[in-house]
């Protein structure tokens, strides 16, 4: 569905070049659930921006739905949906007239925009707002409306860029539930990018991490989080000599990865947290060392990106924020 090759995009400010996306190399099937996961100006929407022929690549190659984005955007456009992070929708018409006026734009006679429009009204539970003007509705709806336009023409393809952000956690999961029904009953593609670790983790089948322009990871998310971040067992003890001990019989045991003796606590970080464990639990009592506390904690898509760079994604947003990005 997506065929990417040294797809890149510079940006010259004031004698100065950002390089955005540096060589973005994609495949991405039919029928997917792919999020890109990175921090404020990791190049996200530019990536998006180019796929939706919404922006020239400065060089490489996109082919989008068959259709390469340079030689044939208005093909790629007819086939994909996107919705970018403004609102797309005019606050003093009534929701009903610009999705129907959306459709006509795609040219869908009236007959057909209107039943096509009450069909998407219906799946994104905005039924009974048709008739309201789009500035009255909440975030929420205004968000699943911009959703609306953006599937007006049955794209096979749909873009969302940061489809939540800025709404409350009700909201959140309820552009999810529709957008999810959307991509099960019609097989829709979604690509969407997003600050939220995890929607990323719950909804993506695939996850591409970006940082600095380029993709630095891409797997499912499961599978990310297994290889570069493991589980992490947090052991409490009674003292700093029973917390040293502990870490070193932590590091005996093949499956462990990293054991750091900070006080009384001892952190673990192992693949397999489940089944080392009661392993670790048992080695210790014959040593004679005693754990007061015991926990098992699971990664998050964070760990992941601090496994990867060093910094936390939070780090990160507040380092590009106190540049001034
Ligand atoms: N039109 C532009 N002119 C100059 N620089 C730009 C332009 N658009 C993007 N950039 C720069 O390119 C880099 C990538 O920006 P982009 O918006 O793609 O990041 P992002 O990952 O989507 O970030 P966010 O999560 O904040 O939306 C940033 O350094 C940004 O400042």
């Amino acid at each position: 569905m997506i065929h990417t090759r040294g797809l890149t995009r510079s940006f010259h400010v004031k004698g100065e070049t950002v390089e955005a996306v540096r060589g973005l190399d994609l495949d991405i099937e039919a029928g997917s659930v792919v999020a890109f996961l990175g921090p404020n100006g990791a190049g996200k929407t530019t990536s998006l921006r180019m796929l939706t022929t919404l922006l020239p690549p400065t060089s490489g190659t996109a082919v989008v739905a068959g259709h390469n984005v340079l030689t044939d955007p208005s093909g790629v456009r007819r086939r994909i949906g996107y919705l970018g992070q403004g609102n797309s929708a005019g606050s003093n018409f009534r929701v009903s007239d610009e999705l129907i006026t959306q459709g006509r734009a795609y040219g869908l006679n009236r007959t057909e925009s209107r039943a096509r429009v009450e069909r998407l009204l219906t799946a994104l539970a905005l039924e009974g707002l048709a008739k309201r003007t789009v500035g009255t509705l909440s975030g929420g709806q205004r968000r699943r409306l911009d959703i609306a336009m953006a599937l007006v023409h049955e794209p096979e393809l749909l873009f969302l860029d940061e489809p939540t952000t800025g709404l409350d956690p009700h909201s959140r999961a309820g552009i999810w539930k529709h957008v999810l029904r959307l991509h099960k009953e019609l097989g829709t593609t979604i690509v969407f990018t997003t600050h939220y670790l995890e929607e990323a983790d719950l909804w993506a089948r695939r996850v591409m991490v970006v940082d600095h322009g380029r993709v630095i990871a891409d797997d499912s998310p499961d599978k990310l989080k297994a290889d570069l971040a493991g589980d992490r067992i947090t052991l409490g003890t009674a003292d700093r000599a029973d917390a040293e001990r502990a870490a070193g019989l932590a590091r005996a045991l093949p499956a462990v990865h990293e054991a750091i003796a900070d006080d009384t606590e001892v952190r673990v970080r192992t693949p397999h947290g489940d089944t080392q464990l009661p392993v670790l639990l048992r080695n210790l009592e014959v040593a004679g060392v005693r754990a007061v506390t015991a926990r098992l904690t699971r990664p998050t898509l964070d760990d992941v990106f601090l496994g990867l760079t060093g910094r936390t994604l939070r780090e990160s947003a507040d380092a590009t924020t106190h540049d001034g990005a």
